[in-house]
């Protein structure tokens, strides 16, 4: 149903955040799998014991060896580089990274004949949203190099299918939190940008004060608005892009959200409950933050059939907090 029997797919970028939870679940379906990850920020003991090849995506050498090596059908590409701010300060390891390897990939997935490729894409190529709810037809403009890179790949991406025939499914992450509710496997960022983790650690070590990023924003109460939805949950929708590139001849994009937006203070609430109280001051605004970012994720629902297991906050705050306190031990 998700591959051709006796084929594989090829995870770029498996050892990091979102991709070690895709590999958690890939062998817990036994479907073949092999990763291809440079650890630059990844980790190797999050594969539990997966195939690991270590190297980059933009090698080409390294990328024919793995296609003549191993039976590929399709390629699932989370390797990219992460960070807004940092891709304000430095875009050129953004562009080469995110862009440049991207290529690279694509190029040798061409020459392979691979044809099949899902890529984590993010709310970030919308930009400034115009409507409460974004949904895959709004207008995209994004705001920061990171964001750029990400549609140049998807628009990229557009050419390859014209030209080569590689189809693909674009999936636009919202906030991915929350860590595997079997405690194995979480986020483990260095450094670490990412709401709901600080604010955890800021409550469990109360060493740091937690930075809120403007309270005067134009939301319920001043600050920022996310759409946070659960790790496990974005794995399920990569399997279910696998399942509709083997089952459709088109490509397709989608957004990937709960649909619900909390705001920074309400989330901040919720990690006191359950890990207590979150130490806080209210700093300036983060520059490229937009007010509110809300998923509209028709599409996937319908189009890929998914449905968000875990779409309480608290769930995704008290696995988060599970994992953390795991790490810290
Ligand atoms: N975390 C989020 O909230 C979020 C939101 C939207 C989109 N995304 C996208 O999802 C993807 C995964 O994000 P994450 O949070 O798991 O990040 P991560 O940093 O934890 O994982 C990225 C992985 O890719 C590897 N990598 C990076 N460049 C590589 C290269 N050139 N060759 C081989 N391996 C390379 C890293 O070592 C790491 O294991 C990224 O593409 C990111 O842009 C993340
Ligand atoms: O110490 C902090 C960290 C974050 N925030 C606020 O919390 C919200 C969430 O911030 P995160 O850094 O956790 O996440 P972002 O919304 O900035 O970005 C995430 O989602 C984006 C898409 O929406 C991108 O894909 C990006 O890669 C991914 O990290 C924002 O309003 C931010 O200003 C704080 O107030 N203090």
């Amino acid at each position: 149903m998700y591959l051709p029997e006796g084929k594989s797919v090829l995870v770029v970028g498996g050892a990091g955040y979102i991709g070690s939870h895709m590999i958690h679940l890939l062998r817990d379906l036994n479907i073949r799998h092999v990763v291809l990850d440079d650890l630059s920020s990844g980790h190797r003991e999050a594969l539990q014991g997966s195939r690991l090849i270590e190297g980059n995506c933009g090698d080409a050498t390294l990328l024919r060896n793995v296609f003549a090596e191993h039976d590929i059908d399709a390629v699932i590409h989370f390797a990219s580089f992460i960070e807004v701010g940092a891709s304000v300060r430095n875009p050129a390891a953004y562009y080469e990274n995110n862009v440049c390897n991207t290529v690279t990939l694509l190029s040798e997935m061409v020459r392979a004949d691979v044809k099949k490729f899902i890529f984590s894409s993010t709310a970030a190529v919308y930009g400034l949203p115009e409507t409460s709810k974004i949904d895959e037809s709004h207008r995209k403009g994004p705001i920061n190099p990171y964001g750029r890179t990400k549609l140049m790949v998807e628009e990229i991406l557009g050419d390859f299918e014209k030209a080569y025939g590689l189809r693909s499914v674009c999936l636009r992450y919202f906030n991915a939190a929350g860590a595997h509710p079997d405690g194995a496997i979480g986020e483990n960022h260095n450094p670490e940008t990412h709401l709901i983790p600080l604010a955890i650690a800021a409550a469990i070590t109360r060493e740091k004060v937690l930075k809120v990023f403007g309270d005067d924003y134009d939301t319920r109460d001043g600050t920022c608005v996310r759409d946070y939805i659960h790790v496990c949950d974005l794995a399920d929708a990569h399997l279910l892009a696998l399942k509709y590139l083997n089952q459709n001849e088109a490509s397709l994009a989608a957004n990937l959200g709960n649909e619900a937006g909390f705001t920074v203070l309400e989330v901040i609430d919720a990690v006191s409950r359950l890990a207590g109280q979150v130490p806080y001051e209210v700093a300036a605004r983060r520059d490229g933050d937009p007010a509110v970012l809300v998923a509209d994720a028709t599409r996937a629902r319908e189009v890929l059939g998914w449905t968000p297991q875990y779409t309480d906050v608290n769930d995704i705050v008290s696995h988060a907090l599970q994992w953390y306190r795991k790490i810290a031990a």
